[in-house]
């Protein structure tokens, strides 16, 4: 693989090869131009002005755009009003090229029990790992990955260690694009650096490493928690009509259960959540994180099947969901794929204060001032009326994030939100969250897989699985 000269409004890189047996992790933050040197790369037929490309025939490319097409074309497939029950996806194994060649792999994966099952019934870890497999198994001689750690547990991560490391020694070529020193692979032999458009550092594993430290993280977030105070100075300002305010539990979970098509995910758990009781859950894919904040925001039909109380209210009782919502702000992968409606990057930030994916109504000045605050909060006042889509996958969580706090919501229900996110601004997005949680304006419900995400203002901690 060899690229000579590129120029590009985004890039200014003289070159950049690449030999097969190499495993090369390429490093960048958020906008330094790492995902428009992907997108180079994954092209079929890139064509640029007076730039030289030799790209290899065949590579297998995993990345957040190539997991958000496999949802789209499942959704197209998707035979549920034709069935008298729901259309499971496209099976596991299809996604797996030869899965006997891999049943070792497989296993490390902890993927084996779960081959007959459809797409659209794995976690987002097991997806990935779905797909990553998928990548590995297509027979490709080189592999291109987009940061691959982000949503795999602890086991995970070192499986994936050992499986790039089998490849290599299969004589593969290896390319892995990562946004955090920390996630550089253990086995990689050359790392490259992306700094501002430009590769100031390139070269071997052990040259580059002490090099790193050179490195300066400006985040895109940055959020003044003394502007948000005014607006918000308790947690019930949004307190429903008969409820108990103030001191009411935010959430309780009695003897909590969930279950798919009569096989459990969790049971026996009892959850109880007042103000102030930020909460970090952890626990290995698949051991039902996400089933567990689906089940508090209403997104899970199991909410209506336990004891559950949101706010003082009984559900099930005749409440409304859109009540409910009005006090919650939901960052999660889920949601994030889901949200494909058509609309500007300051449509997705607003439709945060109406509960809604897009805007239904014409919003007022207020809102959109507002709004516009967030975009600042987040740089992306320059691309206000861009559609969302276009926008990086670390810009539309961003938006996301700002999406999820533009009300301060009591509760702020939070799945992973720093998918794809560079350290800068994830250590960014967590200290506002400290101060979110030291000024008591919203109670956090925060699913990780990330020790370093596990900060002081979680007062209680939710292992699952173990
Ligand atoms: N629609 C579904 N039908 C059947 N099984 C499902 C469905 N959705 C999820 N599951 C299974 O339920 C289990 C829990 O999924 P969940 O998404 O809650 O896990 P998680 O702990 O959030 O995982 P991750 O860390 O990968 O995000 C998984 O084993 C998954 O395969």
């Amino acid at each position: 693989m060899k690229l000579e000269n590129i120029k590009t409004p985004d890039l200014n890189i003289p070159l950049f090869e690449a030999a097969p047996g190499q495993f090369w992790c390429i490093l960048g933050q958020n906008r330094s131009g790492i995902d428009s040197f992907f997108s180079l790369l994954s092209l079929d037929h890139a064509k640029i002005p007076d730039t030289e490309i030799c790209l290899p025939k065949d590579m297998g490319i995993f990345s957040f755009a190539g997991q958000q097409e496999v949802f789209e074309q499942e959704l197209k497939s998707d035979d549920t009003d034709f069935m008298d029950r729901l259309d499971p996806g496209t099976p596991a194994r299809a996604f797996i090229h030869d899965p006997d060649q891999y049943t070792d792999m497989i296993c490390a994966f902890g993927m084996d029990h779960l081959l007959e099952q459809g797409y659209r019934q794995l976690s987002t870890g097991q997806t990935r790992k779905l797909l990553l497999l998928s990548r590995i198994s297509s027979g490709s001689q080189w592999l291109l990955i987009q940061s691959p750690f982000d949503g795999l547990d602890k086991a995970g991560c070192r499986q994936l260690d050992m499986a790039l490391d089998h490849c290599r020694g299969c004589g593969m070529g290896i390319l892995v694009f990562v946004y955090d020193p920390g996630d550089i692979p253990a086995g990689a032999t050359h790392i490259a650096v992306i700094e501002n458009g430009q590769m100031p550092f390139k070269g071997s594993r052990q040259e580059i490493l002490p090099r790193l430290f050179e490195l300066q993280g400006q985040a895109n977030f940055s959020a003044d928690i003394n502007d948000l105070k005014p607006v918000k100075n308790t947690f019930s300002e949004n307190a429903l009509p008969g409820e108990v305010p103030q001191t009411t539990e935010l959430v309780r979970l009695e003897d909590g259960h969930a279950s798919y098509s009569g096989k459990p995910v969790f049971s026996h758990l009892n959850l109880c959540v007042a103000p102030g009781d930020h909460t970090l859950i952890s626990g290995p894919n698949g051991c039902g994180k996400s089933t567990l904040l689906q089940v508090i925001t209403g997104d899970h039909p199991a909410c209506y099947r336990n004891s559950l109380w949101l706010f003082g209210i009984r559900r099930g009782t005749g409440e409304s969901i859109w009540d409910l919502k009005k006090r919650m702000g939901i960052v999660s992968t889920d949601f994030h794929r889901n949200y494909r409606v058509a609309g500007s990057v300051l449509d997705c930030v607003m439709s945060g204060l109406y509960d809604t994916i897009g805007i239904y109504r014409r919003p007022g000045p207020e809102d959109e001032k507002k709004a516009m605050a967030w975009l600042e909060r987040t740089s992306l006042r320059d691309k206000a009326g861009s559609p969302f889509r276009t926008l990086s996958y670390a810009d539309q969580r961003l938006a996301l994030i700002a999406r999820a706090l533009i009300k301060l919501p009591d509760l702020l229900v939070l799945d992973e939100p720093t998918h794809g996110l560079d350290r800068a601004n994830r250590n960014a997005v967590l200290d506002f969250l400290g101060q979110v949680a030291m000024e008591k304006l919203s109670t956090i419900l925060y699913v990780s897989h990330r020790e370093d995400e596990f900060r002081d203002f979680f007062v209680s901690h939710i292992r699952m699985g173990n």
